[in-house]
């Protein structure tokens, strides 16, 4: 299969702090996939060194075939690096069709492009409004409409569904799972789970390597030792995964202090993988941790039954 980015020995440092450290990857045609890594890992440095934006160290990158240099090729890729800023003025079809006239089209395909991209992203309705009036979410679709004009043969979406609550990352995800056959998307973001839809390769960037996954499948199986329920020692042990977007003063300790508890450890910024005894009760262990909110007043993203997908990738990678 074509292979349309490649990454040979790619290594990108600023100052002391290398960031990307001998990144080599291929990404083929067709096959959307997830960039998964923790915060500053290193995705927006690597969207940027494909757009073109910031140059690598050392290496060699090629996008179409053809070592990057100056932004020829971003007539056919392009990329969500931010929401898209739009000019309060000015209505978001008129903006959008400047874009696209940006890419050589005539003032009728332009007209066209965009009510197509509109639509896509289901803003068909507010073509004439001005885009101060979108909120949030509906801004993030806006800049995947603008991301698919002059239709790119791929798209980098960085982190398209960040801030957002989960009814909204839902919708974005749709609409990319909608998109998913126009364009070769690759997708930054914190939560592998929520790509899992929609990217049948996972592109893991930690300590500045890169490692690409086979497939969704290879990461999730059955038999993984990192499922929910394992035994040590004769003992049955369950875990869960904690997801807090805060800083809760005092959280590890009062876990740690939960009678079945018998580890707790920071998987990322405010994720904890917990392992504990089953109790007599079902859900036993479930109930006190959110009386322990309650009490505390403590709000909580996420309880994962188990280990996140990205954290089992991560294990079975150390593993080997
Ligand atoms: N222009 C720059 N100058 C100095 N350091 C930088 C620069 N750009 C990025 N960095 C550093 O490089 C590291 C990687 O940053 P990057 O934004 O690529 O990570 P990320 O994975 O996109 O993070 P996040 O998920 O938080 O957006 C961070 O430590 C960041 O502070």
């Amino acid at each position: 299969m074509e292979s349309i980015i490649s990454l040979q020995n790619v290594s990108k440092s600023f100052g002391k702090h290398q960031v990307l450290d001998n990144v080599s990857v291929e990404i083929v045609a067709g096959e959307p996939v997830a960039l998964v890594g923790a915060n500053g890992a290193g995705k927006t440095t690597l969207f940027s060194i494909l757009c073109g934006f910031l140059k690598a160290d050392s290496g060699q990158v090629k996008i179409f075939g053809e070592v990057v240099s100056g932004y020829q090729h971003l007539a056919k890729l392009s990329a969500l690096i931010q929401d898209a800023e739009f000019d309060p003025d000015f209505s978001i079809s008129s903006q959008l069709k400047l874009y696209a006239q940006l890419h050589n089209m005539s003032a009728k395909q332009a007209q066209h492009d965009v009510d197509r991209v509109l639509e896509l992203t289901g803003l068909s309705g507010y073509a004439r409004q001005k885009s101060q009036i979108l909120s949030h979410g509906m801004k993030k679709r806006l800049a995947i409409a603008q991301s698919l004009l002059g239709s790119p043969q791929v798209i980098l979406l960085d982190e398209p569904t960040a801030g957002l609550d989960p009814d909204y990352a839902r919708q974005i995800s749709n609409i990319l799972l909608d998109i998913k056959d126009l364009a070769t998307l690759v997708i930054s973001s914190h939560q592998l789970e929520q790509l899992q839809r929609i990217c049948p390769r996972v592109a893991f960037l930690r300590d500045g390597k890169l490692s690409l996954s086979e497939h969704f499948n290879s990461i999730n199986k059955p038999e993984s030792p990192n499922s929910a329920r394992s035994i040590a020692n004769g003992i049955d042990v369950l875990t869960l995964t904690l997801r807090c977007s805060d800083q809760l003063p005092g959280l590890v300790d009062k876990i740690k202090a939960l009678p079945a508890v018998r580890t707790i450890v920071a998987t990322q910024r405010h994720e904890f993988k917990i392992q504990y005894h089953a109790g007599d009760q079902p859900y036993q262990f479930e109930h006190s941790l959110l009386k322990l909110f309650s009490e505390n007043h403590w709000h909580y993203d996420q309880f994962i039954n188990g280990e996140t997908l990205e954290n089992q990738w991560f294990s079975q990678s150390n593993d080997q």
